[in-house]
This record gives structure tokens, sequence and C-alpha cells, in this order.
């Protein structure tokens, strides 16, 4: 293996800091250990030209290397600066494992109870108040927040951090973001020239019980963001006081560690870019000599090699997902009876998006001594988060990437390589409390061939959700909607067409009420009309169980050595037909067990994945309860009308028996496989329909339960009125 230091930080600075003296007024209530570990991070000293930056302008991008303090401090230094006295602010991260973990340190950082000052919000938690001055919540949260105050009155800051993983909802939000700007920043504008006309007009200075503003300065600039009052004509005069809103100028912050600065700053109206040179800790990176055949044995090797020959500090791994992370798991803790006798005890920790939140913790668990820790993980720790402890990062150098075919409505999920920029993430775990070494299982010239940045998920994914949330908050126009990269037109269609025919847009595309009771749920658009159907056919426990139990990847566990006792334990809740009802049965066995963990472990029940299933079925019963939706309606043992209820949602994910007996999607026409998980896999069923088509090694159809093939037409009316061809002979 050949050597080569990391990188070194970008060169063409806009801004370096000078080191400052502490303010006065910052940090009263920080304990002193926390106080000297912040000023030691290398954007500390770059504090005050980033709050001035900020102050002045109102968009900022900021680049600063991995681990440098981006996403803990920035909030806090407009916090301590008194920036946020009239609205919180808001910090934005892909993923929710990012959101509450950075929640959890900056509420330490701040003497602030979680859920105080410092909170966050992912779906389905909520650790927040409305005295929450600092809130880390995942894109998708904000755009939900969105939906409720279009103007987003709540935040006088926006960080979108992470902007370089260009999610979908990122994406959006930039746009939606920008469009929000420009409209409070017109609102101050009126405001201050109202205010301004009413104090010429006045012989005597201002009415100060009517008209005072929030701040002494009567004609706030545009630099210091302070309120003005919204004119709001619905309040009577004697009220106006109380009731009206202040409305101030949104400022929005784009970071990143490795983001292409200037095309961030063209998008945003040439927003100004700050450089923040320094990283805390060196990371040395290693390349393989040689271009490796199997990159799970060189990440056994390697790994290996790293617990029995270097000093301590624990391992993060990178896999391209769970299937890799479980047999490399196996594999480990085989060798791990192998290790000599006087070497440390070897921990071996998952960490992927469909696992448990209460399990993902774990890996921030601190590690024993005379332990050292191995987490296994997919891109879900590629950024934003610090795992203590993390010394070693093995980087495989591929990633499982979605991506979908607007033409065909296909969904795949394959492995590819990584891009430059997420390489770099992956070394920036470690090196955040000391130094750090980052072991990459591809050659230097393997690297240099790398995509500089992953294609944004925008250009690669079915937008019917994105879309729904747009016209959702008012954007009618999504095919002029200003986007940083335009998806395809056929993909805007596609979309477009499908919630058209869910029902959710009307024959002038405008969003229907249907539409609008459909972007309440936090769930995708097929699910949330499943739901919608679920009231009309009186089974709404039933769907809403189903549902929830489809939100854990894997509800029933397949160890290698037992496979044959746990599919004997699975048949004990196999309904014949398939696996929503199979669910069902489940559900019903763990209720009446109240949830029992032997019963899960006897049974090969992934018991923390049914106690996550419990804690979203509670939500979502709580924002029916809201939307004044009875989550109790149950239809019994009709079953039927649950299957009914999901075409309704899922009439495009439906299949036809062919005679020579494999099946035919309705929509698109393709020949699809019934995957082996599911306990439909080897019938052959007249019609049956699926929760997901996706793309692996061949076409596989997961979550399928068979239907009457006359259920079809009758679940989506508005579609098949105009694709009645696509049902061969209604048969
Ligand atoms: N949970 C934690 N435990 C220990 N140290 C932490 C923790 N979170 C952050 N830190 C320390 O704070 C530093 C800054 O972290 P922060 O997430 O703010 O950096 P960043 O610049 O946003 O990094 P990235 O670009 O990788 O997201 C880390 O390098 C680490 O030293």
């Amino acid at each position: 293996m050949s050597t080569k230091e990391h990188p070194a930080q970008p060169s063409n600075e806009t801004v370096t800091a000078a080191p400052q003296k502490p303010k006065k007024k910052w940090g009263p209530t920080l304990t002193p250990k926390h106080q000297t570990e912040r000023q030691q991070l290398p954007i500390y000293q770059a504090r005050d030209a980033i709050v001035h930056a900020i102050k002045r302008n109102p968009t900022v991008i900021i680049v600063g290397e991995t681990g440098s303090g981006k996403t803990t401090q920035i909030p806090q230094f407009l916090l301590e600066a008194d920036l946020a006295q009239f609205g919180a602010i808001a910090v934005t991260q892909p993923r929710r494992v990012a959101a509450t973990s950075l929640a959890r340190r900056v509420a330490e950082e701040a003497g602030s109870r979680l859920g105080h000052r410092v909170g966050y919000t992912v779906r389905f938690d909520d650790m927040s108040c409305p005295a929450t001055k600092i809130k880390y919540l995942t894109d998708g949260m904000l755009m939900r927040e969105i939906l409720a105050d279009p103007l987003l009155h709540r935040y006088n800051y926006v960080i979108l951090d992470e902007a370089h993983e260009r999610t979908l909802r990122t994406d959006v939000l930039f746009g939606m973001l920008k469009q929000i700007q420009k409209e409070r920043a017109r609102m101050v504008q009126v405001n201050r020239a109202e205010w301004q006309k009413s104090h010429s007009d006045k012989p005597t200075g201002p009415d100060t019980t009517e008209k005072q503003l929030p701040d002494s300065d009567p004609a706030p600039t545009n630099g210091d963001n302070q309120a003005t009052e919204t004119n709001d004509t619905s309040v009577s005069t004697s009220d106006k006081r109380s009731k009206r809103k202040f409305v101030n100028e949104l400022k929005i912050v784009v970071m990143s560690a490795t983001l292409d600065a200037e095309r961030f700053s063209e998008y945003f109206d040439h927003a100004r870019i700050l450089y923040v040179a320094g990283r805390q800790y060196p990371v040395r990176i290693f390349n393989a000599v040689e271009p490796q055949n199997d990159y799970l044995d060189a990440a056994l090797v390697t790994s290996l090699q790293i617990h029995t020959e270097q000093g301590p500090g624990d391992i993060l791994l990178f896999l391209s997902g769970q299937e890799e992370i479980e047999s490399l798991e196996k594999l480990l803790l085989d060798q791990r009876s192998q290790l000599p006798p006087n070497s440390m005890d070897l921990l071996v920790c998952p960490i992927y998006a469909a696992l448990p939140a209460a399990q993902q913790a774990k890996v921030f668990n601190p590690t024993p001594p005379n332990a050292r820790k191995i987490i296994l993980a997919t891109n879900i720790a590629e950024t934003s988060l610090t795992i203590p402890g993390i010394r070693y990062v093995v980087d495989t150098g591929v990633h499982k990437i979605r991506g979908y075919s607007s033409r065909i409505g296909i969904e795949s999920l394959l492995v590819a390589p990584v891009s430059k920029s997420a390489a770099r993430q992956r070394a920036g775990r470690a090196g955040r409390e000391a130094m750090g070494y980052c072991y990459r299982l591809y050659t230097e010239d393997t690297f240099d061939e790398l995509e500089e940045d992953t294609v944004p998920e925008i250009l690669r994914c079915n937008l019917a959700a994105a879309t729904l949330q747009l016209k959702a908050s008012g954007i009618d126009d999504v095919l002029g909607f200003d986007y940083m990269d335009r998806p395809p037109k056929v993909a805007m269609l596609r979309a477009l067409e499908q919630l058209y025919a869910l029902g959710a847009l009307d024959d002038q595309g405008k969003l229907s009420k249907l539409g609008r009771w459909m972007a309440e749920f936090p769930l995708d658009p097929s699910y949330a009309k499943v739901l919608h159907a679920s009231q009309e056919l009186g089974c709404t426990t039933e769907v809403i169980d189903v549902i929830a139990l489809f939100s854990i990847d894997t509800l029933f566990f397949m160890p290698f050595d037992k496979r044959e006792e746990a599919a004997e334990a699975r048949r004990k809740f196999m309904h014949g037909d398939g696996d929503h009802l199979t669910y069902l049965n489940l559900q019903k066995a763990y209720m009446e067990v109240k949830g029992d963990s032997s019963w899960c472990h006897d049974h090969f029940v992934n018991g923390r994945g049914m106690r996550h299933v419990q804690d979203v079925r509670k939500q979502i019963r709580q924002v029916c309860q809201r939307m004044g939706v009875n989550p109790n309606a149950s239809c019994g043992t009709d079953f039927d009308k649950v299957l009914q209820c999901f075409i309704r949602g899922f009439f495009n994910h439906t299949a036809l028996l062919q005679p020579d007996g494999s099946y035919k999607s309705v929509v698109g026409s393709q020949i699809v496989h019934i995957h082996p998980s599911s306990s439909l896999f080897g019938q052959r069923r007249e019609a049956i329909f699926y929760n997901e088509l996706i793309f692996t090694s061949k076409l596989y159809i997961r979550g399928v339960s068979a239907i009457q093939a006359n259920w079809i037409p009758e679940a989506a009316p508005r579609y098949f009125q105009q694709k009645s061809h696509m049902l061969p002979s209604q048969s």
C-alpha cells in the first residue's frame, strides 16, 4: 500500500479569519470542558468573520474541512451573537441519525436540556418546543414545516448542511427557500416603507403603543435582519400589537466540506463564499497498491490487520448495504475466536438506515476498556457524524445508489463506485478527536477516475412525493420551478400523471382536496392514498398497522445457521394471500404477547424493529386523529378490504400471471420476479400487487399480495379509463 496525506484545504480562500479574543457574552452557560474544546476547533477562529458575513449577506456559502466545526458551532455563533432574538435557527441534515446526534451534542455544549433551547425534529420523533432556538431537522421535516408555515416565520436562519449530498429534498428546499427569502425581503421593504410613511405623516414621533418595532432601530438595515411587522388586515386595530406577526429577512447558509462553491453561489444569486481554513487533526490516506477482486475479503483482512497490528482506536468500515454488513459481521464474529490470545476484544456494531434508531444509537456508546469497536456502516455514517473513538476508516469505495427510469417507471438499487466527494467525507470521519487513518481499498488511480460528485438525487428518482409537497406549499408550476439541476421533463410528467391518477390533482393539474389531505401525512403519496381509502372501506386500524410494519426492512430474522428453524417460525404467521396480511398476523400476535422480547427472540422476530413499528403506528394514529380520521375503524376479518385499499394507492404496482407462470406488470409490461423473502415466492396467483419494484440482479418485487384481477381497474378508474389497453382483455 502506498501512502498519501489527506488533501490540504482549498487554496482559493475568500476569507481566512485571524484569531480573535472571545467576547464577554459568549458561552456563559458552557462548562469549561466544552468551552476549551470549542475554542480549539478551526472554525472558532473564524467566528467573527462568519457572523459578520451572515449578518451582511442574504445567503452565504461556507466551505470548511470535515470536522472543523461547521455544524456544531455556526448555529451557536449566531445564537451567542444575539442574532436569533426574533426567530430560530434551523439546521437541516440529510439523515435523521445525524440530526439527533448533533442536537444531543450541541445541547450539551450549550448547557441546554435536549428539546429546550437546542432540539431536533425528525420523522416520527420531535424533541423541540416553541422556545427551541437551534433546531436540527431532516430536510424532509423542514419541507413539512413549510406546509404549515409557508414563509417559515419561525426561523431567521436556515442552514442547509451537507449540501453536496444533493438529496431530492435538499434540492427542492433550495428553490423553496429562495422564493421564501425573496418574499420575506419584499415584505420587509413594504413594511419599512409603510412605517416610514406613517412616521412622516405624524407631527409628533412614533405612536409607541401601536407602531413600535421590536427593536430600537426604527428603519432596520438589511444586514442586521431586524424584524418589522406584517400588515395583517384581518386583525382589529386594538388587537394589532398582540396579533401581528413580525417579519424579517430569511438568511440562508449553505455548508459542506466538499461542494462546488462557485456553482452554489451562482444559483443563490451570487452568494458570498467563505472558505474556512484548517482541520483539527490530519488524516493519513492509504490506498491499495493493486485493484482488489473481492472488496469484502479485502475489508475483512484490512480490519483484522488494523485490529492486531495498530494502536488503540475504533474502526469505521464503509460497505454498500445491509446484506454486506450482515455477512461481514458474521465473518468477523467467526474470526474473533481465532485472534491471538493477547489481543483486544473486538466488538462489531452495524449501522444502516433500516436499523431501528435505538440500535443505531449503539454505535455512539463508549467502547469498554481493552476492546476495539468496529462499526460496519453504509453511507448513513458518511457525513455529519462524529462517532467518538473512531481513528481508523476503511473505505471499500462503493455504495448502493438508487436510480429511476422515468420512461418505464422502474427503480433500481445498484452497487456503484462512490464519488470523490463521498470518499473525502468518509475519510473525514477519522481525525475528529485525534490524528486519523483512512484505508481505501482501491488504488490511487481508481480514486482519480471517480466522478467529482454523486449525481443529484433529483435527476434519478421518482418525483411524485416531491411534486406533491411543491404543490401543497403553493408552487403550482412544478415544471417551471427554479431547480438547481432541472430533472428530465419526462420524470416530472410521470410524477404529475401518478398524482393525477391517485386523485391528488384535479383536471387542471391543481392540488385537489384529497391531495391537500394526502400531503398532511409524512408518507409517500401512494401510502397516503391507501390510508384515505381505508376510511371509506372501514379498515383504518388494519391499514395503519400494515403501513407501520412496512416502515422496517427486516421484520423476520433469517440467521445463516438456523434457516430452517427461522422459516418454520415464520410459517406460523403466514397468510395465504401474501405479505400484507402476514404482517398483520405478526402484529396481532405481537400485541397478544405485549411485545415480549423473549417471544420475539424465539420466533426470529426483529424485536427492536417491532418496537419501532409501534412508534410509527402511534404517530400515524395521532396524525389521523388530528385530521378527523377514526384510527380505530376496523374491518374485522374481512381482509379483502385491506388489500383493496392498498391497490387504490398501488394500482400502478400490479401484475398479472402469464401462462408460463411468470408475472407481467400491468403498467410497463415488464416481467417481474417475486423476491425470495416474500411469502408468495414460488406461488401462482391470478393477479398480485407489490409495494416495491426494484432492479438489483433482476427485476424483483417486494411486499407482495394476491388480489383479484377485476379489482385493478376499479382501483384507479381515472388511470385505466385512459389506458384500458394495459389490462389484457380485462381477464
Ligand atoms: N458527539 C461528539 N462527541 C465528541 N466530539 C464531538 C461530537 N460531535 C462533534 N464533536 C467534535 O466537534 C468537532 C466538529 O464537529 P462538526 O460536526 O461541527 O464538524 P463539521 O465541520 O460540521 O464536520 P462535517 O463536515 O464532517 O460535518 C468534531 O471534529 C469533534 O472533534
